[in-house]
């Protein structure tokens, strides 16, 4: 039934909101902007070249601007979701909601425009005279009829695509799961009676669509708040009602619903009850599609329909039949062939191409997207999920096809293959890999010691870890000082469990666990007292060498060594590690390259820096990436010969003497590693492609590298580094970390805290 980890109180929804920057959107330049030369490239002079190309040719817009990869996200607010008419500021939220989808699914940047007009004409001509700035308008929760107005309106005087989500894209959806739901059910088109309630904007959509795919007219009663829409009817009609009116001597909804085979419920939360759902006939197919709450739970449809195939709008229920499972896909493939419109045959191609994927088998990353859990076509999977990445490079090729077969395409796709795999690269597979690692953790409750609670950052970063459903927070510092804060921050601190050596009944536990460990190691007694009383990382990771925590983050207010240096007074490597080491990963579009060590071996003799190899490996392939390992220096193979890289050269041979079950080479130097042309130089090399594991010759250039890369870096980032090594799972992150770092990381620490039995170095199968 539901999923309970996806829920969440209304001010953990207001803190998400208000969390770190207000709102969900932000704008990052394309084009470096750091020099004076790149100034005159962006603006006056350079930029005055484009503009005269564009004015001797308006087709090179799409290749001087960002027009052909933005779509705007209109609305006036006048039927936001199922709330009713809340005016366009109150849209807001749903809107930039919807921009960052298309960004996150679909790599369309968009932006929201909320409109405060609810006359037709004024919305038309403030949306019409945008036409230059856009490649597709997607309007939204604007309420029946003046959305037909609009749409019709403005399809007719616009060349882009205008697409009113809550009608097409809830219409392509719903019918995806409508072939999917009826083939499960065994039923055929010609004999289902369908009950739709709503008769406005979604739901007139979705009648036509049914019907366009061979749904009879009669088969189909619509109802509105007076009851069913039948022929003759004449209050509360419009022309959009009237195309549906059926030819029925039904007239109240509950009629209608007597012995349906499938409900179709476009209108507001709680307008069915059991007894409807009861009347209806065996195995019944029942969509509540009213967001955010269903016409009826599913709860309720399972207490009285064991037999039922049960689907709602919302994410923590299985079958999520919400247009956010279209609108990013069809827009890609509208945009990629500058299509003019987006037409029926796009449509169908699109709820075609949707019901078929859910038949596939489900890759397993999806699975860890959802905390786990395998889906597979039958009564709960009737459709795709959303995290699903097959969407990408499934639905946008069939979007563009019929695009161009129906005539409506400016661009032709000619090589479908390789557009599929540059929609894989789109897609940026190591932030949504990031995405599915940290989902696994909802539901498992990791308790996350965060050392520095005193620290504003450290506090919003725990409370943000906690909304988002990562894991327990467990704050460490003076206990009415935290709670305190937590008090001015608007959160109450009976939410958290705030510890300090101070008030833990656990003190003496720590202390002698650690004069145990520290009594032949020059501590006395009162050395180790005192630490644990007065070093908040000592008694961090105390708690987590005790069991009373699974995990650890730390390094705000001290420096990185001096951090590590009291957490390894109380936790070891792992067994095979003589020393952890630190992981820094460099994520941009479609890359991904580990670096290692950036923290811990200063100078690594050559079979230290072949260990850190074995190591770097490991965990890169825990993290989901096969790898490719480069040993750098300055030289390649011995060009020029130096004894400075001697040490590289020798840990080249240590690993394949090993036998080692992973990619490696070297000594090469990092373009060599990075670029295909210059490592085709050396056809002897044992890479197959370039690297994606950087282990540098010694600290000095690890760390200089990662630090350089990520402040120079616009549009891509740096993550960690991670510690990597440890017996329990404990992360350090910069003094200058930014609070969505530290909620990254001590993710990160969640997920190491659940992590198997590493292979010690010597473990390791041979290739
Ligand atoms: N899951 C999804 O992807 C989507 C879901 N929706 C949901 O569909 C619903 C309607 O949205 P939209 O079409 O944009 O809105 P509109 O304002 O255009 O239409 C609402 C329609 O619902 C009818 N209605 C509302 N309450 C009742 C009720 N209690 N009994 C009978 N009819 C009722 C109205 O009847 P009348 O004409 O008599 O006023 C009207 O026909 C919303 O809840 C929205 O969240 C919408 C788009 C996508
Ligand atoms: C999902 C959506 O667009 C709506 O409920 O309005
Ligand atoms: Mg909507």
């Amino acid at each position: 039934m539901a999923d309970d980890t996806n829920r969440f109180s209304d001010e953990e929804a207001l803190r998400f909101h208000s969390f770190d920057k207000p709102g969900k959107l932000a704008m990052v330049p394309s084009k470096p902007m750091a020099t004076q030369r790149d100034l005159s490239l962006a603006y006056s002079p350079g930029v005055a070249v484009p503009v005269q190309a564009i004015a001797d040719n308006p087709d090179s817009i799409f290749d001087y601007t960002a027009r052909g990869n933005m779509v705007a996200v209109i609305s006036n607010g006048t039927a936001i979701l199922g709330m009713g008419n809340l005016g366009a500021a109150a849209a807001k939220p749903v809107m930039e909601g919807k921009a960052v989808l298309f960004k996150r699914f679909a790599d369309i940047d968009s932006f929201d425009l909320e409109l405060n007009t609810e006359d037709v004409d004024a919305f038309c001509n403030a949306v019409r005279l945008l036409e230059p700035t856009f490649g597709g308008i997607n309007l939204e929760d604007i309420k029946s009829p003046e959305c037909f107005l609009i749409e019709q309106r403005l399809r007719e005087e616009m060349s882009i695509p205008v697409f009113h989500d809550d009608q097409h894209g809830t219409a392509i959806i719903t019918a995806a799961g409508f072939i999917n739901a009826l083939d499960l059910t065994g039923r055929k088109m010609a004999d289902t009676k369908v009950v739709m309630l709503g008769a406005g904007a979604a739901a007139i959509a979705c009648a036509e669509l049914l019907k366009a795919m061979g749904l009879p007219h009669n088969n189909l009663l619509m109802c509105d708040r007076r009851g069913v829409i039948y022929q003759g009817r004449e209050d509360g009609m419009n022309q959009w009602k009237s195309a549906h009116a059926a030819d029925t001597t039904d007239r109240s909804f509950e009629e209608a619903m007597k012995g349906a085979d499938v409900f179709i419920g476009l209108a507001s939360r709680n307008s069915v009850t059991q007894d409807m759902v009861r009347s209806m006939a065996a195995k019944p197919i029942i969509f509540a599609m009213a967001n955010p709450d269903p016409e009826i739970w599913p709860e309720e449809v399972a207490a009285v329909r064991g037999d039922a195939i049960m689907a709602t709008g919302r994410s923590d229920y299985p079958n999520q039949v919400n247009n956010v499972l279209g609108f990013p896909y069809i827009f890609r493939g509208a945009l990629d062939v500058r299509a003019k419109s987006i037409n029926e045959e796009m449509k169908l191609a699109a709820a075609h191409g949707l019901a078929e994927l859910a038949r596939e088998e489900v890759p397993d990353e999806v699975a860890t997207a959802y905390a786990g859990k395998k889906q597979s076509f039958g009564p709960d999977y009737i459709i795709p999920t959303p995290f699903d990445p097959r969407l990408m490079e499934t639905i946008p090729p069939k979007v563009a096809q019929a695009a161009m077969d129906s005539g409506v395409a400016r661009r032709r796709i000619e090589d479908m293959g390789s557009y599929r795999a540059q929609l894989r690269t789109r897609q940026d597979p190591s932030l949504a890999r990031l995405n599915s690692m940290f989902e696994s953790l909802k539901g498992l409750k990791r308790r996350v010691v965060f050392a520095e609670a005193e620290e504003e950052r450290v506090l919003r970063a725990a409370i943000g870890f906690k909304a988002a459903g990562y894991g327990e927070p467990v704050l460490v510092g003076y206990d009415d000082a935290v709670a305190d804060q937590l008090r001015a921050m608007g959160v109450n601190p009976d939410d958290f469990d705030i510890r300090s050596a101070k008030t833990s009944p656990r003190r003496e536990d720590y202390v002698n666990y650690l004069y145990e460990r520290l009594q032949r190691r020059g501590h006395m007694l009162r050395d180790v007292q005192r630490l644990v009383n007065r070093d908040r990382n000592i008694f961090s990771a105390c708690m987590v060498a005790l069991g009373d925590a699974d995990a650890m983050v730390t390094g705000i207010t001290r420096h990185y060594w001096q951090v590590l240096e009291s957490v390894r007074k109380v936790i070891d490597p792992m067994p095979g590690y003589p020393k952890p080491m630190g992981l820094s990963l460099y994520i941009s579009r479609g890359r991904t390259v580990y670096i290692a060590d950036t923290t811990v071996n200063e100078r690594p003799t050559a079979e230290e820096l072949a260990d850190i190899a074995v190591h770097a490996a490991e965990a890169v392939r825990h993290l989901g990436h096969e790898p490719r390992v480069a040993l750098l220096s300055f030289s390649n193979f011995g060009n020029p010969m130096r004894a400075k890289a001697n040490h590289v050269r020798e840990a080249v041979e240590i690993l394949a003497k090993r036998g080692v079950n992973f990619e490696f080479d070297g000594e090469m130097s990092a373009d060599t590693a990075l670029n295909p042309d210059l490592l085709a130089l050396y056809p002897f090399a044992r890479l197959s492609e370039p690297a994606n594991v950087l282990v540098m010759p010694a600290l000095h250039s690890a760390n200089i590298s990662y630090k350089m890369l990520s402040e120079l870096s616009s549009d891509s980032r740096v993550v960690g580094p991670l510690l990597w090594g440890m017996s329990k799972s404990v992360q350090v992150v910069r003094m200058s970390s930014r609070t969505s770092e530290l909620v990254n990381m001590a993710a990160f620490a969640a997920l190491g805290a659940g992590e198997p039995k590493r292979t010690a170095p010597d473990e390791t199968d041979p290739a």
